[in-house]
């Protein structure tokens, strides 16, 4: 591959080099609330890099508060796509940056969630394609976050319904796909045999099984790497968390790396 800023930014969101992906999505504050107390937010980014995860997902207020030595070794995702469990629809996705903010900000890739089967799923395409030409222009990944969600969808799981969206996000310029684990877990390996880009897999809340079951399951069936939010950072420790998914994904433990000294953490 010659260099690009796409070919350099998609090297780094593979630590190791191995074409896996271990992404902490801390987009949660813009849906849910709050991830941690305001100044928890800096120990909790270094806590997820020492881990050993590629990259952290937030918004790019937020990514301005994140000091540049944290993301020396952890890649930096813009997340560029918003809504809140307060809204009427909260499938309903509206694009809060650009791909020109990302740059700015020095981020590695951008990415944007789609949910297909949504009321407003015409305006999130058209907003998913406006970005993918931005990324082409600058040279940025672009990473969907893609779901089978909304009224008109009965089980978001089948196995036929991840193929489909994972597939849209190839057609419309995607670099990564991140989706749900279809259910039973052994039917993502023919959701990963349809999509000819690596497939992410998002954590969600647990349902009775435990993150080493659900990240291994996810990775005997193909997928690429996980994307694992809220079952990092309510855990008792986000480091331990990150660095048990570390070794699923990456196959290894990770070698002893410095922990960031803390003048280069400081505070909100
Ligand atoms: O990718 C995700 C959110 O963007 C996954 O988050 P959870 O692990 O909290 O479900």
């Amino acid at each position: 591959m010659s260099l690009t800023g796409k070919a350099l930014r998609m090297a780094r969101l593979s630590r190791r080099g191995d074409g896996r992906y271990l992404f902490v999505p801390l987009d949660h504050s813009v849906s849910d609330g709050p991830v941690v107390t305001g100044t928890g937010f800096c120990e909790l980014v270094r806590d997820i890099s020492v881990g050993g995860a590629d990259a952290v997902v937030v918004h790019k207020g937020r990514a301005r508060m994140i000091p540049p030595g944290l993301l020396t070794r952890t890649a930096l995702v813009v997340h560029l796509s918003a809504s809140t469990v307060h809204a009427p629809d909260v499938d309903a996705k509206v694009l809060v940056g650009s791909v020109e903010d990302a740059v700015g900000i020095g981020a590695d890739a951008v990415s944007v969630h789609v949910n297909i089967g949504s009321l407003t799923e015409a305006a999130q395409l058209a907003d998913l394609g406006v970005v993918a030409s931005g990324c082409e222009r600058w040279g940025m990944p672009l990473l969907v976050m893609i779901y089978p969600r909304g009224p008109r969808v009965e089980d978001g799981a089948r196995a036929d319904l991840v193929a489909h969206v994972v597939n849209i996000a190839v057609d419309l310029g995607a670099d990564l796909v991140k989706t749900v684990l279809a259910a039973p877990a052994s039917r993502m390996s023919d959701v990963v045999a349809s999509c000819p880009l690596p497939v992410l897999v998002a954590g969600g809340g647990g349902g009775g099984q435990s993150l080493r079951e659900f990240a291994s399951s996810a990775l005997a069936a193909g997928c690429s790497g996980l994307a694992v939010g809220r079952r990092v950072f309510t855990g008792p420790s986000p480091r331990e968390a990150v660095r048990e998914l570390a070794e699923i994904v990456h196959g290894r433990v990770l070698a002893a790396e410095p922990v960031p000294p803390s003048h280069m953490v400081g505070v909100l």
